[in-house]
């Protein structure tokens, strides 16, 4: 059972909750519980990678580690010197160095570089530069200079190897601007970016190609850093002894089967592996009737059994007009089946497996009386939009995913007590999904260019979108639908008596696995043209075929 509060959660002079001062060191401990899979890529802090390195090389002095990093960074720095047909011999490539071990590398690389026959320069932008990096670049044969001669130096060159600053930033550096047309490779992480966060500077030198050392750091796949990070390659540098239980882990689209497997047979099912299912949808108002319409055909086309929904007067119509294989529910049927529900749990055709509430939904008597219920029933559920301003912080029995943007994070989190702002919350993601999911006790999906989808003890899967048009209007409906779905067909722990904890993993590899079949669809829509919630359902089956259901 999560304890609400939490032991880390004080009283502030005002008499609402805030964080303690120690808050991040204890969610932190707390989020690094569990750890499974080999597919999902693991991914640490920053600030873990820095420890594990510095515990792996045997002295102060000992340069392998760097150097592995510097070949690593030297081979992406040939591969991309070479495309496009151009030619390494002769070819300019200015590094950009900082005055610690990332500066190191990038040193290393130019050595390595220079031996090759570029023209490597490091333009040396701190007082004190790594000695034996540098003393390799000269005996290499490669120049060095100072910050003075950067701009005129960026005029004539093919690669700028950005070494400035790697795992060790702290805030308020200096960073020398880019123009965006010269190509950028990074070395570990873009300088400007916290390799703990993603929090990225405005002067954020971009990448286009990033070489990541030892392990994927959590600063490269969330908040600002993976979108100036470029492709990333990760180099293994055989931290595995030294790293703790990883933050987080990134999931693609060959994990989706192992999301939706983990503790249930889904083949035994039927032809598509989530084609079962009864979904509760309560949606719509006069004022978004579109909304209900939207989730009520992605939660069809995701391969839903049967939909039963709950919408208003002003909606109905055009419900079954557009999808004709959805039931309406009226009160009485309602109140019935959700006492059948109470008393018979979920099992069945005549009974709701789980429920997509929200999207369209405006705040009333009549709908609040519906949510009550409905929440009362304690079927699984995903809550979205109109029912996330509904929902009030504190402990349940329920299996629920709130789907907030980072403006509707930011609400749920204000109703819990706890001040941050919008740009907190871009500024460390991961976190605040964190407390969220602790505040209200459920699974929480924050929508983002990377979806974190983040349990009350901190397990975390990260689902990049391949496309950020996939912010486009009613995409989140869809998102809900699929996601409704998923839960209506899905089997819990619980019901094979297992532990919160667990159920609540399942919880959010469910919901990883809708962003990632939203993300597909995404993708394919973009790959067609301009994108609009409609175009995304269209793609829906396409993209379940491909990612193998
Ligand atoms: N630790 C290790 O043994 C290894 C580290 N590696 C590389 O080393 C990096 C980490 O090295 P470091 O710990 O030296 O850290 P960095 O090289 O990232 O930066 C630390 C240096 O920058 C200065 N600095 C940081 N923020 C500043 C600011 N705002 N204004 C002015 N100066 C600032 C610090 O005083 C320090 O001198 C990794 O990102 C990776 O690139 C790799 O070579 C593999 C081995």
């Amino acid at each position: 059972m999560v304890t609400w509060p939490p032991p880390w959660w004080l009283p502030n002079d005002k008499n609402t909750l805030v964080p303690a001062r120690s808050a991040a060191a204890d969610l932190q401990e707390f989020a690094l519980t569990v750890g499974y899979s080999e597919r999902m890529i693991p991914v640490y802090a920053g600030s873990h990678v820095r420890d594990a390195e510095t515990a792996q090389l045997k002295d102060a002095n000992d340069t392998t580690l760097m150097r592995l990093a510097a070949d690593a960074l030297a081979h992406q720095a040939v591969l991309m010197l070479k495309s496009d047909g151009g030619r390494l011999y002769g070819a300019r490539v200015l590094g950009l160095i900082g005055p610690g071990n990332n500066g190191g590398d990038g040193l290393f690389a130019l050595a390595a570089l220079a031996k090759r026959g570029v023209r490597a320069t490091a333009v040396l932008l701190a007082p004190q530069a790594h000695a034996q990096g540098l003393a390799a670049l000269v005996r290499s044969g490669g120049r060095t200079t100072t910050a003075k001669h950067l701009d005129e130096l960026l005029v004539d060159t093919d690669l700028v190897v950005d070494a400035l600053y790697g795992t060790g930033l702290r805030p308020g550096a200096e960073l020398p601007k880019i123009p965006s047309q010269v190509r950028v490779l990074a070395a570990d992480i873009p300088s400007g970016v916290d390799a703990n966060t993603g929090a990225a500077a405005p002067s954020v030198i971009r990448a286009d190609r990033t070489v990541c050392f030892g392990a994927l750091k959590t600063g490269l796949v969330v908040g600002s850093g993976h979108l100036v990070s470029g492709s990333i390659h990760i180099t293994d540098a055989g931290l595995t002894d030294h790293l703790p239980k990883p933050d987080a882990w990134v999931v693609q689209g060959d994990d989706l089967e192992l999301l939706l497997d983990r503790d249930q047979s889904w083949a035994a099912a039927g032809a598509h592996k989530y084609q079962r299912g009864v979904l509760g949808l309560l949606a719509g108002s006069a004022k978004y009737p579109g909304a209900a319409v939207l989730s009520a055909r992605a939660a069809v086309a995701s391969g839903l059994g049967l939909l039963r929904t709950v919408v208003p007067e002003a909606v109905a119509t055009a419900l079954t007009t557009q999808v004709p294989e959805s039931v309406p529910l009226n009160t009485e049927e309602l109140t019935a089946l959700l006492a059948r529900n109470r008393r018979n749990g979920r099992a069945g055709a005549t009974r709701i497996s789980a429920w997509a509430i929200g999207p369209g939904l405006v705040d009333n008597a009549e709908t609040r009386q519906y949510l009550d219920q409905i929440l009362e029933a304690n079927n699984p559920c995903v809550l979205d939009a109109g029912a996330l301003a509904m929902l009030e912080p504190g402990e349940h029995h329920q299996l629920r995913i709130l789907t907030p943007h980072a403006g509707e994070l930011h609400s749920l989190l204000a109703k819990a007590g706890v001040r941050v702002s919008a740009t907190d919350i871009a500024t460390d993601p991961i976190r605040w999904a964190r407390w969220a999911a602790v505040a209200y006790d459920c699974v929480i999906l924050l929508k983002g260019s990377a979806t974190i989808c983040t349990a009350p003890d901190g397990y975390a899967l990260i689902v990049h979108a391949a496309t950020p048009d996939l912010a486009t209007a009613g995409s989140g409906d869809v998102l809900t639908g699929i996601l409704g779905t998923l839960l209506a067909a899905a089997t819990f722990p619980s019901m094979t008596g297992a532990d919160e904890v667990t159920q609540s993993h399942r919880l959010t590899e469910l919901a990883a696995a809708g962003a990632l079949i939203h993300a597909h669809a995404g993708a394919l829509a973009a790959a067609e043209g301009t994108l609009s919630a409609v175009d995304l359902l269209q793609e829906l089956p396409r993209a379940a075929r491909q990612l193998g259901l």
